[in-house]
């Protein structure tokens, strides 16, 4: 079993609702976020690839564009611009093209906050 992965970034604006930290936080305020997507498989004996990573660079682009110096309130079926619900975003925005999709991760390298998401398939 081989892994593959790639990273983007992106920066976003967005605001949220806490219990702590309430006016700040529903003020509009930005993040710089990194996203990490890894692939599972063996690779194609033909091509040596599990998938060719321009390829995957293309998949990743079309997220990358839909989050990238965007508010995130605005993104409909995102919900609260959490981390937790921009990896499922993320996931269900690359599942269709990525068939070995294993787990998608963001992190807010500033804070060193992170969350990973595997769908929902994967047994708690
Ligand atoms: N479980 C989660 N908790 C929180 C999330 C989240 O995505 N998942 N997000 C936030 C907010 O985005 C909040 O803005 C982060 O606050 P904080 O950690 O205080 O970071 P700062 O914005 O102050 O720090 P920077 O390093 O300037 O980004 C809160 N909780
Ligand atoms: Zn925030």
């Amino acid at each position: 079993m081989f892994e593959l992965s790639k990273q983007f970034r992106f920066d976003a604006a967005h605001t949220l609702d806490r219990l702590i930290e309430t006016e700040s936080s529903r003020r509009i305020h930005g993040h710089s976020y990194r996203a990490e997507v890894f692939l599972r498989g063996r690779p194609d004996p033909a091509t040596g690839m599990i998938i060719d990573l321009g390829v995957l660079q293309r998949a990743i682009e079309d997220a990358h564009d839909a989050l990238d110096h965007r508010f995130l309130d605005e993104i409909d079926d995102l919900g609260p611009a959490t981390m937790e619900n921009l990896s499922r975003w993320i996931w269900d925005r690359l599942r269709p093209t990525l068939a070995n999709l294993h787990r998608v991760s963001v992190y807010r390298d500033s804070s060193g906050d992170a969350c990973s998401y595997w769908g929902e398939e994967v047994a708690a």
